[in-house]
């Protein structure tokens, strides 16, 4: 028997198994690195997150990745290089970690990476009516698994959509497993690039959990950052947005596009939400003239509005608790914002059910390889048709 497939047979039949989980989201700020120990699977899963970190990209890998990232027209040679030099990079980045934790590869049993998304395109946005759902991450494991030497399970998506999903949110998958509570309504907000939730509701019926993007969380306040305020990546502290007002005009004109329409569960991106969406709705609404502060402002109460306004045509009436995750957790306007349209509702952080928020992506992926071993498809029944009953990941072997 091949001495890799042997070694993954004896991983699964491990009693507990030490995973790495890694996150490269569209904000492009770091590679989220989760080491995470499981035993069980399905719901008698138990992980404990003993390290997490985000390692940080330099200007140039950013830049290198922008090139190639969320465009309709790239240069492909640059895409084909790149799949292999994220993979290469994202190890370096790996050993490095272990090393700094001073944790052998020898101890990791398997990395669970994500890769880079650099397009993704629901039918929604194609338009293709004979074309799929597709979506597209970068970053070959097989770069990962032979320079870490460490079993690696990657290109989660691709099942998902070959299954009838669109490819994402998978957080659906962990935030079953890891976070429903009978008795308790739960909302797991994620607020990255882009803002998604998980409902998890109290009875446990698993035919009405979806998870779903709802839109912008920080990538339109991100663009138009980095364009307006060269070399400053965010509005830290929500600094920029604070000294502002926001238009409802403008507002309005940012929430006025049929994907705010469409029905759950649905996906989005930069490919949508970019600064060519804002100058748009910006001449819709004659708000050119508006300062930079003013646009921030603006930009803080879209990304709140489309959240809260797709929690309430979800849960219409129902007593719910948020759990947010995500970097725009740490946007005190944002939050803010969100407090004042959905007064009442009780908002905390997934910290209080032991997982890290900034860590909660990359733990997401440990968890599906996880699944991917040793679990059995969730079922969350027949009419659940974008919520696919798959196991997900394609298998690298270092030799
Ligand atoms: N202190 C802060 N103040 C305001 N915003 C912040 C702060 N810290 C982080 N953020 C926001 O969080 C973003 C990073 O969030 P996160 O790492 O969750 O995104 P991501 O994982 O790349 O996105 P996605 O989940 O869409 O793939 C930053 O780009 C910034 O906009
Ligand atoms: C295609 C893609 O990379 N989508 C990401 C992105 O970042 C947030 C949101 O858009 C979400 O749909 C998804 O990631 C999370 C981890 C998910 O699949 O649940």
């Amino acid at each position: 028997m091949n001495k890799g497939l042997q070694q993954l047979f004896e991983i699964a039949n491990k009693e507990k198994r030490t995973i790495i989980g890694l996150m490269s989201g569209t904000s492009l700020d770091g590679l989220d690195i989760a080491l995470c120990d499981f035993t069980g699977h399905g719901t008698q899963t138990r992980m404990n997150l003993r390290e997490f970190t985000t390692m940080s990209y330099d200007s140039t890998f950013k830049q290198e990745v922008k090139a190639i990232f969320s465009k309709r027209q790239v240069d492909l040679e640059k895409v084909c290089v790149m799949n292999a030099y994220i993979g290469r990079f994202h190890a370096d980045l790996i050993n490095q970690c272990l090393k700094n934790w001073g944790i052998a590869q020898s101890e990791v049993d398997i990395i669970a990476s994500h890769g880079q998304t650099i397009y993704h395109a629901p039918a929604s946005l194609h338009g293709i009516a004979s074309m799929p759902d597709a979506t597209l991450q970068i970053g070959d494991g097989d770069h990962i698994a032979v320079k870490t030497g460490i079993i690696t399970l990657s290109d989660f998506r691709q099942k998902h959509i070959a299954a009838g999903g669109e490819g994402a949110p998978l957080a659906v998958y962990g935030d079953y497993l890891l976070f429903s509570e009978e008795g308790q309504n739960r909302i797991m907000l994620n607020i990255g690039g882009i803002a998604n939730f998980t409902f998890l509701p109290g009875d446990l019926d698993t035919t009405r959990i979806f998870s779903t993007d709802v839109g912008p969380g920080n990538t339109l306040m991100d663009a138009y950052v980095q364009q307006q305020f060269p070399g400053t990546y965010y509005d830290a502290d929500s600094a920029i947005a604070l000294k502002g007002r926001y238009s409802p005009a403008l507002v309005a004109a940012l929430l006025y596009h049929p994907f705010f329409e469409q029905g759950f569960p649905k996906t989005t991106g930069p490919e949508l939400f970019n600064l060519a969406y804002l100058e748009e709705a910006q001449r819709k609404s004659d708000t050119q003239h508006l300062s930079a502060e003013d646009v921030m402002a603006s930009l803080n109460r879209f990304s709140a509005s489309g959240i809260c306004e797709a929690l309430s045509r979800t849960l219409q009436g129902e007593k719910f608790e948020i759990f947010l995750s995500g970097g725009g957790m740490h946007n005190p306007l944002l939050i803010q914002n969100i407090q004042e349209m959905l007064p009442g509702v009780t908002v905390r952080n997934t910290e209080e059910l032991g997982v890290s928020p900034d860590a909660k992506e990359a733990v997401l992926f440990a968890t599906l390889a996880n699944e991917c071993l040793v679990g059995e498809p969730i079922d969350f029944g027949p009419g659940q048709t974008r919520v696919p009953s798959v196991l997900m990941g394609k298998i690298s072997l270092p030799e």
